[in-house]
């Protein structure tokens, strides 16, 4: 693997590409079958959000925490093949896939994308950069979560459905990837709702963890 130093990124300014259902249990508690290819959103750079700001809940405060493994693409690329993709990550990041729930059921019952439930500002809280040492195997790392102190999520890197090659492959023939694009990896089951004043802290193995308060917005 290409060990190249991406710590200069102190934020992540490029696209997020979220990456839904990949863990089959949480694939079932959302009462979905697992995907036969990877499921695939968008949200904008307006959602990033970093450690010593709220979580701004959208007005209707219906909003799930999903904690994720974050990849950050190093080197740009198009057409990239499984066998060459983990040359492309510059690194990784803990991240938080905050998703409002009534509306993107509203959204899947329509059949009509889910840019509103997942883009909403501060819809993406990141830790710092987590360069490739730090991360020696992507695929065998715990995300854990609590909310208030007491747990909610606990998987394992381990039992993602699609693996990082497979997503970089696949994404990079719909859409060139840039250096700093992140790509949201899916989150393991547990997911559950956030309200105003919660603390949600959440962690990759004892590598990162971050600690976010959530506040109705205005
Ligand atoms: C149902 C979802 O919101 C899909 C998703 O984001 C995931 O991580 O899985
Ligand atoms: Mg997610």
């Amino acid at each position: 693997m290409a060990s190249r130093n991406l710590s200069r990124f102190s934020s992540f300014g490029k696209k997020i590409i979220g990456i839904g259902k990949n863990y089959s249990e949480h694939a079932k508690e959302m009462g979905s079958s697992v995907p036969s290819e990877p499921v695939v959103f968008l949200k904008p750079t307006t959602a990033y959000l970093t450690e010593g700001n709220p979580i701004l809940l959208p007005l209707n405060n219906d909003v799930d925490h999903e904690v994720e493994l974050g990849v950050v693409i190093g080197k740009p690329g198009k057409d990239i093949s499984e066998s060459s993709a983990m040359s492309h990550v510059g690194g990784y990041v803990l991240a938080l896939d905050m998703s409002n729930r009534t509306r993107q059921a509203q959204s899947k019952n329509a059949g009509l994308p889910w840019a509103l439930s997942k883009g909403f500002d501060t819809s993406c809280p990141v830790s710092k950069f987590l360069d490739l040492s730090q991360v020696p195997d992507p695929h065998s790392v715990q995300l854990w979560l609590k909310v208030n102190g007491v747990e909610r999520q606990n998987g394992n890197t381990a039992d993602m459905v699609f693996k990082i090659p497979t997503l970089i492959s696949y994404l990079s023939c719909h859409m060139t990837l840039e250096e700093g694009d992140l790509i949201l990896t899916g989150t393991p089951k547990g997911v559950g709702p956030v309200k105003h004043g919660d603390v949600v802290e959440c962690g990759l193995g004892d590598i990162v963890s971050m600690t976010f308060n959530a506040e109705d917005r205005k």
